[in-house]
């Protein structure tokens, strides 16, 4: 098989070698598959403005986080159970990530430790959190992540429980008992428990497990109990990223999940312009949800984005080949974004404002 030019091209290579039900479970959506669809085409409604006669030998992609630098803007975005796909599972993802200079966000669903995927890491870990019922789980994971090097805990706010994904409905999908959320073993019945006809035993366990009263006032118990800054994953409007800022919120990530939430939510890079106007001057902002080339990335970025986030392509690229697939999915986002920055005369990310952009 020839090398994958493109992240499209990873997807057909990467999706190949994946049984069909997981195959689905990683590339579906919510409901009708409307927000799926339309965050994908978002990214169509805007085009590029370069400039000329720019002095770009030297395109800088590097950016600081949160007190850590990155050497691409770029991060792989939290996603369950990475031996779905490759029995190396999140450490393979966590090297490719660390040679890409790109960070590594790990999932609370992880099928390995989180210390083991610390070990195996060379570059920056975030640890990414649903709010559970048992909510002292959620404290004993902070300090595990602190005292393993992790450098912020990212809460994900889009969840009060999983949606109702009809692929994974139709496939009565469970994940294989010999794979399993490690990091909460003590804590939670095996998602396989749940696993029954008819039924996705993914959003089942969550009703069970996840907490659906949570609200603002329920953050300051979970701050207090880290030291570790909390970013906050799946704020759509102007008015949350401002509560999110105001509960002490270290960043928001402009995020409708990859369209496996809310069906019919608004698509991240349209919401994104009035979030970045709202609280950008006071946190960062962080994208993901549907970036497929440097372009796709340069358009979140120039619309107030301080990195991407990168899912579904991650797992592609891990599933051709393990470390290096991943890897090379990074490697060739990275290198489209430079060409971007080359060809557009826009060497330095702060170049990257709304003037980088027109909307057709
Ligand atoms: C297979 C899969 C598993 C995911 N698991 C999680 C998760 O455990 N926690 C979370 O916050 N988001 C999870 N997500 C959502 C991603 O973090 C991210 O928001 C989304 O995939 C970005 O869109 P993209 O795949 O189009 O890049 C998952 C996404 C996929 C595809
Ligand atoms: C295990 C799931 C809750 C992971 C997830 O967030 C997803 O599949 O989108």
């Amino acid at each position: 098989m020839s090398q994958p030019l493109t992240l499209e091209e990873f997807e057909h290579q990467g999706s190949a070698r994946m049984p069909p039900d997981v195959r689905d479970y990683i590339g579906g959506g919510a409901g009708r598959e409307q927000t799926l669809a339309a965050s994908r085409a978002a990214f169509d409604r805007f085009a590029l403005r370069p400039r000329v006669l720019v002095d770009v030998r030297a395109p800088d992609l590097s950016v600081r986080l949160l007190g850590t630098s990155l050497a691409a803007p770029i991060g792989v975005a939290p996603m369950a159970f990475h031996r779905l796909v490759h029995p190396d599972g999140e450490q393979a993802t966590a090297r490719a990530a660390g040679a890409a200079g790109a960070l590594f966000v790990t999932s609370i669903f992880a099928s390995q430790s989180l210390e083991d995927i610390a070990a195996a890491a060379s570059g920056p870990l975030w640890l990414q959190l649903y709010w559970l019922r048992r909510r002292e789980a959620l404290a004993d994971l902070a300090q595990r992540a602190e005292a393993a090097g992790y450098r912020a805990l990212m809460l994900t706010v889009d969840a009060a429980r999983v949606a109702r994904r009809l692929r994974d409905v139709r496939n009565s999908f469970s994940v294989p008992p010999h794979i399993r959320a490690v990091n909460l073993d003590a804590a939670l019945p095996e998602i396989a428990a749940y696993g029954a006809a008819g039924i996705s035993a993914i959003e089942a366990h969550s009703r069970d497990q996840f907490d659906a009263a949570v609200t603002w006032r329920d953050l300051e118990w979970l701050t207090s109990r880290t030291r570790l800054p909390l970013v906050l994953k799946g704020v759509l409007t102007a008015q949350d990223a401002l509560l999110a800022a105001e509960h002490g919120a270290a960043a928001v990530v402009v995020s409708n999940h990859g369209g496996r939430q809310l069906d019919a939510a608004v698509p991240g890079l349209i919401a994104l312009p009035e979030i970045t106007d709202a609280v950008a001057h006071r946190i960062p902002v962080l994208f993901d949800g549907g970036v497929r080339c440097g372009a796709d990335a340069a358009k979140a970025l120039a619309l107030g984005a301080r990195i991407v986030l990168v899912g579904r392509p991650v797992l592609w690229g891990l599933a051709c080949a393990g470390r290096d697939g991943a890897a090379a999915v990074l490697k060739l986002l990275r290198d489209e974004l430079e060409e971007v920055m080359v060809l557009s005369g826009r060497p330095k990310l702060a170049d990257f404002g709304r003037d980088a952009v027109v909307e057709l």
